[in-house]
């Protein structure tokens, strides 16, 4: 559960008093997630989410997120809209923190997708990108490559997460420094593509969620993110060729990639993991121990890093 902050009731009748849906029936804590406070609200005008930024997110980049939402919804893309109160401002001040009422999405959230669902995503993630290319909003990857070294250090003792990880991820940084690419397609991008941030009803996508790490990078790093995260056991150690092959499709008839793009695959995938690896070190060992949250475990991203350094991994991005 990832509720960090609570919302007095007081305080979220005011809130919702400042919006035409109507009062109060239910606020519910949401299970999933761990970056924000999430909450399910129920009011006699309908069902939404309640989102409280917490620390990865800067207040001064709420206004982006609002502008990319509006325009991936101008483009029909299927995210939710944030409502915006009487005087047509969407973003709030709740019990301290930044706060969006968020219009709720129908769909569930998978663990383990299949090949359809995976196809579908695909398709999703290169018609999201097709839309992102006309968009002129721009941010800063505050998780990006050049970010992970001091998340790394950030983290504290990485050898107390999974013994012998710190000297891996300090060889990891040094080779990803030597042979990173510097010239790529790239758009503000997702960034975080896992599946539990795609709502779906069978192998329909009814919902894009949680762009709060949304950034400027490279579009084949946003589909490596992707692929890492739909193509795996849960473990990280086994890439199922048929969910890979499946996504690779799905976005393949949206977007051509490039052959510098092909190339660079297995490389970016290794950072994407990288990336998460980190991050989730970094809440293993700072989770404040009174946050109802579940940490996510850093070691199925180490393997998915292992997968992708194996000579054969350009053969995980095959499309058929
Ligand atoms: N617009 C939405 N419609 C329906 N459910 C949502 C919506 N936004 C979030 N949720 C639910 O809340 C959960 C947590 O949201 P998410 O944005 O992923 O949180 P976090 O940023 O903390 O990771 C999602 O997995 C989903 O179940
Ligand atoms: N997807 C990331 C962490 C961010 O969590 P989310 O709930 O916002 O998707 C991970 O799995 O490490």
């Amino acid at each position: 559960m990832a509720v960090y902050t609570h919302v007095e009731p007081d305080d979220l009748a005011a809130l919702v008093a400042r919006y035409d849906i109507g009062t109060v029936v239910s606020c519910k804590g949401i299970a999933e997630g761990v970056e924000n406070s999430n909450f399910l609200l129920e009011t006699t005008g309908g069902r939404f989410i309640l989102t409280l930024y917490e620390k990865r997110v800067s207040e001064g980049d709420l206004p982006f997120f609002v502008d990319l939402l509006d325009h991936l919804a101008s483009r029909n893309c299927p995210v939710p809209a944030m409502i915006r109160d009487r005087e047509g401002d969407a973003i709030q001040q709740v019990s301290g923190r930044s706060a969006c009422v968020i219009q709720f999405l129908q769909g569930i959230s998978l663990t383990q997708p299949t090949p359809g669902q995976c196809e579908a995503a695909g398709a999703a993630l290169g018609a999201m990108h097709r839309a992102l290319e006309t968009y002129a909003g721009a941010r800063e990857n505050s998780m990006g490559r050049h970010h992970w070294r001091a998340v790394a250090e950030g983290a504290g003792n990485l050898d107390a997460v999974l013994p012998g990880l710190q000297a891996i991820v300090d060889d990891e940084l040094r080779q990803l420094d030597a042979h990173w690419p510097s010239d790529l397609p790239a758009h503000v991008i997702h960034a975080d593509l896992f599946p539990d941030n795609v709502l779906m009803l069978g192998d329909r996508v009814t919902g894009l969620i949680d762009f709060y790490f949304a950034a400027s990078d490279f579009r084949a790093y946003d589909l490596v993110i992707t692929h890492a995260s739909w193509a795996f056991s849960a473990d990280g150690k086994e890439c199922d060729p048929a969910r890979a092959r499946a996504l690779m499709r799905g976005y393949a008839g949206e977007i051509s990639l490039t052959e510098a793009e092909i190339a660079a695959l297995p490389l970016l995938a290794r950072g994407a993991s990288l990336r998460f690896l980190l991050t989730r070190a970094h809440d293993w060992i700072h989770t404040p121990p009174d946050a109802l949250v579940t940490r996510k475990d850093p070691s199925p991203f180490l393997a998915r890093l292992q997968r992708y350094s194996t000579p054969d991994a350009a053969e995980l991005f095959a499309v058929a």
